[in-house]
């Protein structure tokens, strides 16, 4: 389902604009019209007082929890269930963030990505996009909406742009807390520079990895082809555009983009510009032989680049302990099924 055909549905059965952005804040604030805790309906229009139980229903169709993964730094990761049985990853991050996933499966098929190994599966919809923050608000607030979990949101541009616009509308989500990650597409850079961003222009991660743009090409063998400094010089509009700093992320692959040149080309690229560093240490994936840089060297490439005069931030991927690498909770529960484990604060 597509918000915008439920919006028409909801206009169908006699919405005016302020029912149907209450219907919509209510889903996305996960309140249940038939929890018997709501106020009295009575001055929507009677056929969507009628209508609204089935609504309701459709929407709780959308997508479930299978499973929860709790890690040891208060993260969880959720495999999600969407109605046609493909899954895809959520995780709950620490201070009240949520990672969506956009689409099951990806194109651009990043050699150290676990879901770029599987290709395009299927896209996911505005709604299911939506229903991932509605299922984490079950289970804890959510105030920042990251989406870095599987996809390439540029290859599914539209569905990313009208979920994002609910989210910063009825959702109550502050536009620079919802984080749109790409490898830098041109399509992204127009759309949200253009007439068409909508009415929620949202915070941009890039996934820069690398300095050099023949690396680039084997790292992301399907992304588009610009080079870093296209990347950076991109970024640099949207931040002016936009007022938010960009954040560029980097998966600190050892001996693959962590020597001395890489460093340097860092300082060249962004020392001075509106951003941030996200170093983000390689998440291990089963049969890669690519290999995670110990913390302690990952820390000190950070301090190095920090007093070079880049805002460098480390991070790690969350949920380490419990599968992290967005796809590896997914791709494993294919082969073993997991043990479904809620814990439901609210109705
Ligand atoms: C999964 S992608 C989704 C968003 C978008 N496709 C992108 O690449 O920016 C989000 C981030 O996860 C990172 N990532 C993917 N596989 C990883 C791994 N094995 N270890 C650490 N980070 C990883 C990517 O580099 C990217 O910056
Ligand atoms: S890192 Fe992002 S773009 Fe690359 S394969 Fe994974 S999801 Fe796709």
């Amino acid at each position: 389902m597509l918000i915008s055909d439920l919006r028409q549905r909801l206009r169908a059965l006699g919405a005016l604009p302020k029912h149907e952005q209450r219907v919509l804040r209510d889903w996305v604030q996960a309140k249940p019209h038939d929890s018997g805790r709501r106020r009295p309906e009575h001055f929507l229009p009677l056929a969507l007082r009628e209508a609204l139980p089935a609504i309701d229903a459709e929407l709780a169709a959308l997508a479930r929890v299978v499973s929860e993964h709790p890690g040891e730094d208060g993260s969880a990761r959720l495999l999600v269930g969407l109605s046609d049985g493909q899954m895809v990853e959520s995780v709950l991050l620490p201070r009240d963030g949520l990672c969506v996933s956009s689409q099951v499966g990806c194109a651009v098929g990043c050699t150290f990505c676990m879901t770029g190994r599987e290709g395009l599966i299927r896209q996911v919809t505005s709604a299911e996009i939506v229903a991932q923050v509605v299922l984490a608000r079950r289970l804890r607030p959510v105030k920042k909406v990251v989406f870095m979990g599987m996809g390439e949101p540029a290859h599914n541009l539209e569905n990313v742009m009208e979920a994002i616009a609910l989210l910063g509308i009825e959702g109550g989500i502050g536009h620079k807390n919802l984080v749109l990650s790409t490898v830098g597409d041109p399509r992204v850079f127009e759309r949200l520079h253009g007439p068409d961003v909508g009415p929620v222009k949202p915070a941009l991660a890039l996934s820069l990895h690398t300095s050099k743009a023949e690396l680039r090409k084997e790292l992301l063998p399907r992304a588009p082809r610009l080079s870093p400094e296209d990347i950076v010089e991109a970024g640099e509009r949207y931040a002016r555009f936009s007022g938010y700093p960009i954040q560029y992320q980097w998966t600190l692959i050892e001996g693959v983009n962590d020597g001395p040149e890489e460093l340097d080309g860092i300082v060249r690229l962004l020392k001075g510009k509106r951003g941030l560093l996200n170093m983000i240490p390689y998440n291990q994936i089963p049969d890669l032989d690519y290999r995670r840089p110990s913390w302690e060297r990952a820390r000190s490439i950070a301090a190095e680049l920090h007093s070079r005069g880049v805002l460098t931030k480390l991070r790690d991927s969350a949920g380490q302990d419990v599968d992290g690498g967005c796809g590896q909770l997914r791709a494993r529960s294919s082969a073993t099924p997991q043990p479904i484990r809620l814990k439901l604060n609210r109705p």
